[in-house]
């Protein structure tokens, strides 16, 4: 559905040439979530004005739905857009015009007729789940309800991308997963491609298919978000994984631990798709002579599957834990261990 091939974008400011965009590839397939990850002024934000032209390339390709962007005249250009809809953080919607005349607004642009536009204003209203609330103004709605109305606005002209913009940065967790799980409803409904990009890692885990991890206009990484969260090659990624996978104090949790006596080795298992479902540690304990203390644990779903992220005391004779980490790596779980020999 997207294809980026070595798509570069520079500006020039008075401090000298900032490269935001640099020499990017990436395919993006028909139905899938997209999502790229990176800190604050990775390029995240330029990349994704590029898909849809809102910036203009330096150099390179973006070819969607089969255009190749950069070589549309302006009217092409327009069409074009009307197949990329978009989505932002701040939702950008006309403060003056109810929900009804915001989501219509694309439609009067294009042309629809009233009765058409009604028609469709309503099964979008409906669709994102703002039934009822047709007549308000974006001042009355609160931010989930604000950016339901951004999606139904995006939506209008039955867009075969949708490309979102830190689209939950502003919201609370709790709106922020109605807002996710929305996103999700559309693709599997609509089957829209959607692109997003976000400085959140559960924002990726909860509804991307695959992952790109973006640095100094870069991209460091990508694959599926299962194969990203097992095997992070990257220092930047393994820190983004950790926001998702371990308690926020795991770290300190650990250290307090490592001082107390009778913790011999600490081990970090990580668990992939079905293999979180398996009785392991139970297995464990009956098959060999040591004891094992459940220090911290987490299981989180993806759109591939469960990952696990476990950490383990286990006390016995050094021989012994070796034959324990064996047994762990034949069950191909990903063993790590953090302290002890
Ligand atoms: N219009 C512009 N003119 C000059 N420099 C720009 C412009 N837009 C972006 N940049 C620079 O390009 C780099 C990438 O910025 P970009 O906003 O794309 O990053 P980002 O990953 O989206 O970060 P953030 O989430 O903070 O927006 C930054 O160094 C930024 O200062």
């Amino acid at each position: 559905m997207i294809s980026l091939s070595d798509l570069v974008k520079t500006f020039h400011t008075r401090d000298g040439k900032v490269t935001a965009v640099d020499h990017i590839q990436l395919t993006i397939d028909e139905g899938e979530i997209f999502g790229i990850i990176g800190y604050s002024g990775a390029g995240k934000s330029t990349l994704i004005r590029l898909l849809n032209m809102l910036e203009t390339p330096t150099s390179g390709e973006v070819v969607v739905a089969g255009k190749n962007m950069g070589r549309l005249t302006k009217q092409q250009l327009r069409e074009a857009r009307q197949e990329i809809g978009m989505i932002f953080q701040h939702f950008n919607l006309l403060w003056s015009r109810t929900v009804k005349e915001n989501i219509a607004f694309p439609l009067e642009i294009k042309g629809v007729p009233k009765a058409e536009r009604e028609k469709r204003v309503n099964e979008l209203i409906s669709l994102v789940g703002l039934d009822g609330r047709g007549g308000s103004y974006p001042s009355q709605l609160s931010g989930g309800q604000k950016q339901r109305v951004g999606i139904a606005r995006a939506l209008a002209n039955n867009p075969k991308v949708l490309l979102c913009d830190e689209a939950t940065s502003a919201l609370d967790p709790k709106t922020t997963d109605s807002i996710l799980e929305l996103l999700v409803d559309i693709n599997k409904k609509l089957g829209l491609t959607i692109v997003l990009i976000t400085h959140e890692m559960h924002v990726i885990r909860k509804i991307c298919h695959r992952v790109a991890v973006m640095e100094h206009g870069k991209i460091v990484e990508q694959g599926p978000v299962l194969d990203v969260f097992k095997r992070p090659r990257e220092q930047m990624t393994k820190e983004f994984v950790k926001q998702v996978t371990e308690p926020e104090e795991t770290e300190e949790t650990l250290k307090h631990l490592f001082g107390a006596d009778g913790i011999g080795h600490v081990l970090q298992l990580t668990f992939v798709g079905g293999d979180a479902k398996k009785p392991l540690i139970n297995d464990i304990i009956r098959t060999f002579d040591v004891t094992v203390n459940i220090l911290q644990g987490k299981i989180s779903q993806t759109q591939n599957g469960p990952y696990g992220s476990l950490f383990i005391g286990v006390e016995g004779d050094r021989q012994e834990v070796q034959k324990v980490l064996e047994y762990i790596r034949e069950k191909h779980v990903s063993v790590e261990v953090i302290h002890g020999e």
